[in-house]
């Protein structure tokens, strides 16, 4: 992947119901609207909407990181503790390197808002050159969570060869460190 190439990403909904068409799916909107206002650089969504499906999801971030090649992929649901809820687990299984530091933030920012954030399993990992965060399913934690990480994620990409993640410093400023 060329850091001069246009940033591609991932925005995975798992959700059973809104794959099935039973609600119309806000997450992936969501994480597109967030990413549209916080990028000013170049970038093209690749969107999927799948049910909670260790396999499917397993399938599906595998295609986003190594055949489109994106350079980041957020997905949104499926990381409580109901039966179905099963996200963190397939995000590890297709993990080279967990980043518990993610995760972490995540759930301490939302605990200031809703207690209900110790029982997201959010986590993040690093599969070749894409770094892949989960997000919670409520369409209200996305903003909230990528708050939180995003300011990571550019230099992140950096340190994976990827594409240069430019911000708009008005609403999010990227951390980098300085260049000796
Ligand atoms: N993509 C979405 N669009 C709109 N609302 C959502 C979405 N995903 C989740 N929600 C809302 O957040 C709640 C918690 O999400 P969670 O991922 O736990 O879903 P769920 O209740 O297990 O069911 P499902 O997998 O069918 O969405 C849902 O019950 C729903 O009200
Ligand atoms: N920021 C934030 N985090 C949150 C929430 C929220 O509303 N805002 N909801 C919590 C709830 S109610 C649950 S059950 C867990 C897991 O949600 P998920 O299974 O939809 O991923 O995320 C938690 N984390």
């Amino acid at each position: 992947m060329s850091n001069l190439a246009v940033a591609k990403i991932g925005i995975v909904t798992v959700s059973d119901r809104a794959s099935r068409g039973e609600y119309e799916d806000q997450g992936g909107p969501a994480i597109q609207g967030y990413l549209s206002e916080i990028l000013t650089s170049e970038w093209k969504p690749v969107t999927r909407i799948i049910p909670d499906e260790l396999s499917t999801i397993t399938e599906t971030l595998k295609e986003l990181c190594d055949q489109k090649q994106c350079c980041l992929v957020v997905t949104t649901g499926g990381t409580g503790p109901a039966k179905r809820d099963i996200t963190p687990e397939a995000t590890l299984a297709v993990a080279e390197k967990e980043m518990p530091g993610f995760g972490e933030l995540m759930r301490k920012v939302s605990l200031e808002k809703v207690a209900t954030a110790i029982l997201s399993r959010q986590t993040a990992v690093i599969r070749g050159g894409t770094l892949i965060v989960n997000l919670p399913g409520q369409p209200k934690a996305i903003q909230e969570c990528l708050d939180a990480v995003f300011p990571a994620i550019p230099y992140c990409i950096d340190l994976l060869e990827g594409p240069f993640l430019k911000t708009n410093e008005e609403r999010l400023v990227a951390f980098r460190p300085k260049k000796k």
